[in-house]
């Protein structure tokens, strides 16, 4: 019987060494991985190790920081992200972010949609674009009468779709997102989960959570961050484990790991 291995998936981000500053405070250090194309990638981890950090470096979201800086490399594609040269919002544009709480702008649904095709003086078929967005983000058919209404108007799961069908409207092919489903209930939570699973078809996707039941029902891979106290008295963090989700959840090499992940602290 022959078998055949499954292909290694492809490196989209390579993080090499990476500490983030914030003026003088280093808040993660040394944090070495790499985010797999097409697949959930899962940060967790306790409060203040750094997840939202290292996830904002990702699409130079952390230079809207003031004294914000990041040593070490990040690849982006084999590029180096944060090379001279690069235009951090093309940056933005190929990495979209969804946030915590939804923050759709008080405009129309619609507009919430092409905002960015907008901006970017898309030639393409606005209307296209707007409806295919909003199916890839699962709410065409709860929405499709009703695209003048403002975003604001929706429950806020659909507003979290609607941030979804946002980013994915500037054609992405890597999506962040920051504790997406914390602002929601269980029903509208489960939903964005399987959209998530969808959308990985297309997309390469990070996810920071607090819910370690979220990180194993949605991702492949999980990096599990701790922070340590500094003889500074400060607490820096830092990548503990990074490896599939079944490892981390059921195998871990490390105990801090276990410790967490079976809700023993954090
Ligand atoms: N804009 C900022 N300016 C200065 N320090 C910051 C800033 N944002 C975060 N920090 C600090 O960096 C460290 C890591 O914070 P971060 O929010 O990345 O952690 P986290 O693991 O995402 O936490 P949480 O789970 O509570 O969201 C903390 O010590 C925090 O105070």
């Amino acid at each position: 019987m022959t078998t055949h291995p499954k292909p290694t998936p492809k490196v989209v981000l390579q993080v090499q060494n990476a500490s983030i500053f914030y003026g003088s405070f280093r808040a993660v250090r040394d944090v070495t991985m790499d985010i797999y194309a097409n697949e959930v990638t899962a940060l967790i981890g306790p409060s203040g190790c750094g997840k939202s950090t290292l996830l904002r470096c990702f699409n130079r979201m952390n230079d809207l920081v003031p004294g914000a800086r990041v040593e070490g490399k990040i690849t982006y594609h084999g590029k180096d992200l944060y090379a001279p040269e690069v235009d951090p919002v093309e940056v933005r544009r190929r990495i979209g972010m969804v946030f915590q709480k939804p923050n759709p702008f008080p405009k129309s649904i619609y507009d919430n949609v092409v905002f960015g095709a907008r901006v970017n003086k898309y030639k393409g078929d606005l209307d296209e674009l707007m409806e295919t967005s909003l199916r890839q983000a699962a709410l065409w058919d709860e929405v499709k009468d009703k695209l003048k209404e403002s975003g604001l108007s929706l429950s806020g799961g659909q507003q979290q779709r609607l941030c979804i069908a946002r980013a994915i409207a500037t054609k992405p092919d890597v999506i962040l997102m920051d504790e997406p489903c914390s602002a929601l209930d269980p029903i509208s939570t489960l939903k964005v989960e399987e959209l998530i699973h969808e959308l990985k078809q297309n997309y390469t996707i990070v996810i920071v959570t607090h819910n370690m039941q979220q990180a194993a029902r949605v991702s492949d891979r999980t990096a599990f961050f701790n922070a340590e106290a500094t003889e500074r008295g400060n607490r820096v963090g830092y990548l503990v484990e990074y490896d599939s989700t079944s490892v981390i959840f059921n195998s871990p090499k490390e105990k801090a790991t276990m410790d967490y992940v079976s809700g023993r602290f954090g």
